[in-house]
C-alpha cells in the first residue's frame, strides 16, 4: 500500500533486522511499564503453580511490539513460541495441525486474531478452556466427532482492532493488555538499544530527535535510526550528530512532529476544502482519493493521538495545533 518512511506497518525485507532488534527478555523490553509490571507478576504466578500463562490479547496499533511482547513471554516461560494469524488459519485442519504440534508451557501466537473466522473461533474456545478440541473425523453417516487433548500453552492474541473481537472470544483471555504510543524518552532508549545492535555511534540530542520523529512507534524509530546511518555513512561520518540526524530526517521529508506529506495532504484537505470541518471520513477519502479504511487504520491515529484532528459525531475536525503547525490562520467560526 504505502512506501512511507513513517509507515507503521513492516516491510519485509524488514523483518529480517527485526529479529536482530527484537529485545529477548522482559527487564530488555523499553516502555509500556504497566503492561511489563502486570505481565511480570503474572508470569512468576504461573511460574509459581508450574502452570501456563493464562491467554493474553495484546491490542494498539501496529509497530508497538506485540509480536516482540508474544516471543518473550514465550522465551520467559520457557516455551517455544509458534506464530501464525488469523487469516492464515481458513480451514479447522489448519488450526487443529497448528494446536496438536504444541508442547507444554508454548506460545501460540496469532497476530490479527481479529481476521479469524467463527468456525475457527469455536474450535478455539475449549482448546483455550479445557486444552482439547473436538475432531470430525470422515463424512456423512459414519463421521465421527474425537476428542483430543492438547497440552497447556498460552495463547497470545494481537490486534489492532479490539472491538472487531467478538465478546465469546475476548472473555476467553485471562489477560487483557492495551500498549500505547511510546514516549519520546522511551523511543530515545529504544534507539539507543538498536544503534548498538547496528554498531552505529550517535549522539544523544541526535537519538531524541528521531525519537520526536518517530510517530510514538519503535518500528518507526528503528526504520529512520537506518536511514539517517545511511546518510551518514554516505557521507563519510562515523557518528550521527544532531545535525546530521536533523539534515537526514528533512531529506527524508519527515517533519519535527513525524508527520510526513500524507499527514500534510489529508490535514490540509480538512481545512482547505472543508473549513477545517467537521467533515465525514468518506468525504474526506474520495476527495483527496485514499481508501476511507485506510485513513483510519494507518493516517488518522496518531493525528488524534497529538492533537491534530478530533473525532466528532458529524466528522473530522482539524484542531488549532494543526493550522498552527501548518503555519495556517485559525478562525474558530470558519
Ligand atoms: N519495547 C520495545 N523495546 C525495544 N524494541 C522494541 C520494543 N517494542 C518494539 N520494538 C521493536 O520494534 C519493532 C516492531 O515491533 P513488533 O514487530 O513487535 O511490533 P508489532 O506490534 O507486533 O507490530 P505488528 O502488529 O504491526 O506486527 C521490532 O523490531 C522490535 O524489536
Amino acid at each position: 500500500m504505502d512506501e512511507r518512511v513513517v509507515s507503521a506497518e513492516s516491510t519485509e525485507t524488514e523483518e529480517i533486522t527485526e529479529q536482530q532488534l527484537r529485545p529477548a527478555l522482559l527487564k530488555e523490553y523499553i516502555g509500556q511499564d504497566e503492561v511489563k509490571d502486570n505481565l511480570s507478576i503474572f508470569m512468576k504466578a504461573a511460574k509459581l503453580r508450574q502452570e501456563a500463562l493464562d491467554h493474553v490479547l495484546l491490542y494498539g496499533p501496529p509497530g508497538l511490539g506485540k509480536t516482540t511482547l508474544a516471543a518473550i513471554i514465550a522465551q520467559e516461560m520457557g516455551g517455544q513460541i509458534k506464530t501464525t494469524a488469523g487469516p492464515a488459519i481458513e480451514r479447522a485442519g489448519d488450526l487443529a495441525a497448528i494446536l496438536t504440534s504444541l508442547e507444554p508451557g508454548d506460545v501460540l501466537f496469532i497476530d490479527e486474531i481479529h481476521r479469524l473466522n467463527r468456525v475457527i473461533e469455536e474450535i478455539l474456545y475449549p482448546a483455550m478452556e479445557d486444552f482439547c478440541i473436538d475432531i470430525v473425523i470422515g463424512k456423512g453417516p459414519t463421521a465421527r466427532s474425537v476428542r483430543l487433548d492438547l497440552p497447556p500453552f498460552t495463547l497470545v492474541g494481537a490486534t489492532t482492532k479490539a472491538g472487531m473481537i467478538s465478546a465469546p472470544l475476548r472473555d476467553r483471555f485471562g489477560v487483557l493488555s492495551r500498549l500505547d504510543y511510546y514516549k519520546p524518552d522511551d523511543l530515545a532508549k529504544i534507539i539507543h538499544r538498536s544503534a548498538q545492535v547496528f554498531d552505529v555511534e550517535l549522539t544523544k540530542d541526535a537519538e531524541v530527535e528521531i525519537a520526536r520523529r518517530s510517530r510514538g512507534t519503535p518500528r518507526i524509530a528503528n526504520r529512520l535510526l537506518k536511514r539517517v546511518r545511511d546518510f551518514a555513512q554516505v557521507d563519510g561520518h562515523d557518528s550521527i550528530s544532531l545535525d546530521l540526524a536533523k539534515h537526514a530526517l528533512e531529506r527524508l521529508q519527515v517533519d519535527p512532529l513525524g508527520l510526513d506529506h500524507i499527514d500534510e495532504k489529508l490535514i490540509k484537505g480538512i481545512i482547505h476544502r472543508f473549513n477545517g470541518g467537521p467533515v465525514g471520513i468518506e468525504t474526506i477519502a474520495a476527495s483527496i482519493g485514499e481508501e476511507s479504511d485506510t485513513i483510519e487504520e494507518v493516517y488518522e491515529p496518531y493525528l488524534l493521538q497529538i492533537g491534530f484532528i478530533q473525532r466528532t459525531p458529524r466528522g473530522r475536525v482539524a484542531t488549532q495545533s494543526s493550522y498552527t503547525h501548518f503555519g495556517l490562520e485559525y478562525r474558530k467560526d470558519g
